[in-house]
């Protein structure tokens, strides 16, 4: 195991970058959705990763996107920058500017254009991106259904700790959870293996997850919450009813257009981050109408409210 003391625990938001109706970064919104996550319950933000479109903008709007969001989580909440990037160069100066503005981790996808052909490749491309920011704990972030990249990360984590000085963990983005929970058991303590399938997070408690990172924690922590606090009282019960909870109205948003659908609840709620970027598609007004309709008839908004 590594050495490293830092560790993300609890619910961590994966933001929707603001955009203005225009495409453009809209760094006034990043205050408001900061102050809303420590409203909420939120222990951190993973900034300009899946969620947050980080490979629709270019390395300079990250940069400024991520100054900004320094700025509204210091000392509120934990700040991870996602660095990843199909070129090694531009995510090295990207984990190298997340270090100088103090971020308290970074993470990286795999490249999923030319990909690594093995387990050691893999490691290799994160040593490359940990080594540009040697003081600042790097995360793998791995999403195999969207990348393609798909090694078993209880064989990558030993590897990680070996060649990587501050490897801090991994952020597990897959429903494999035999994977999750051997890479986890391996770790003994010494990495984390964030959780990042929202829906199942409660099958991830069960395996001893103790961080979770998600979108839909940008707007549904106070359920997550309702879930750890039953699961850790022992209300299986009440836990699973809470869990149905989030499995219900993800599926909403998936009816409604995925991702796309996803950032308009934030526009529901109050706190509009307004369009997503091409290739991604807006979804309709109708769409909206419907989903809001959909998100009412189950109770979402009530489910939602923080307290
Ligand atoms: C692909 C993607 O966005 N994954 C997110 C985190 O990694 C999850 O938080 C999902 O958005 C969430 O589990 C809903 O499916
Ligand atoms: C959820 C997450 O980790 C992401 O959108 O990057």
């Amino acid at each position: 195991m590594n050495n490293n003391k830092f560790h993300l625990t609890g619910l961590v938001a994966a933001p929707f970058t603001p955009f203005d109706a225009n495409g453009a970064l809209n760094l006034a919104m990043i205050p408001r959705l900061a102050d809303h996550y420590v409203a909420t319950g939120v222990s951190g933000a993973f900034v300009c990763g899946t969620t947050g479109e980080g490979s629709s903008m270019s390395n300079e709007e990250r940069m400024i996107a991520a100054e900004a969001w320094r700025k509204a989580t210091a000392g509120k909440l934990k700040l991870i920058v996602h660095v990843g990037h199909n070129s090694l160069v531009d995510s090295r100066a990207l984990a190298a500017h997340a270090e100088k503005i103090g971020a308290e981790a970074v993470a990286a996808i795999a490249p999923c254009f030319f990909r690594p052909g093995s387990v050691s490749g893999l490691v290799d491309w994160c040593a490359g991106i940990a080594s540009a920011a040697p003081k600042t704990p790097f995360y793998y972030y791995h999403m195999p259904a969207m990348t393609g990249v798909n090694f078993a990360m209880v064989d990558f984590a030993p590897l990680a700790v070996k060649r990587i000085p501050n490897f801090g963990g991994i952020k597990f983005t897959h429903e494999n959870i035999m994977d999750f929970s051997s890479a986890l058991a391996a770790g003994e303590g010494g990495y984390d293996v964030l959780f990042g399938r929202d829906e199942i997070l409660l099958s991830a408690l069960v395996m001893g997850a103790t961080g979770a990172v998600g979108s839909t924690y940008n707007y549904a922590a106070p359920i997550y919450n309702r879930v750890i606090k039953a699961y850790k009282a022992g209300d299986m019960a009440a836990a699973r009813r809470e869990q149905l909870k989030s499995i219900q109205f993800i599926e909403v948003f998936c009816k409604y257009g995925g991702m796309s659908a996803n950032k308009v609840i934030m526009k529901l709620i109050g706190l509009d981050c307004g369009p997503v970027r091409q290739p991604l598609s807006q979804i309709t007004s109708a769409q909206e109408a419907a989903m809001k309709a959909d998100l009412e008839r189950i109770g979402f908004f009530e489910a939602v409210r923080a307290g």
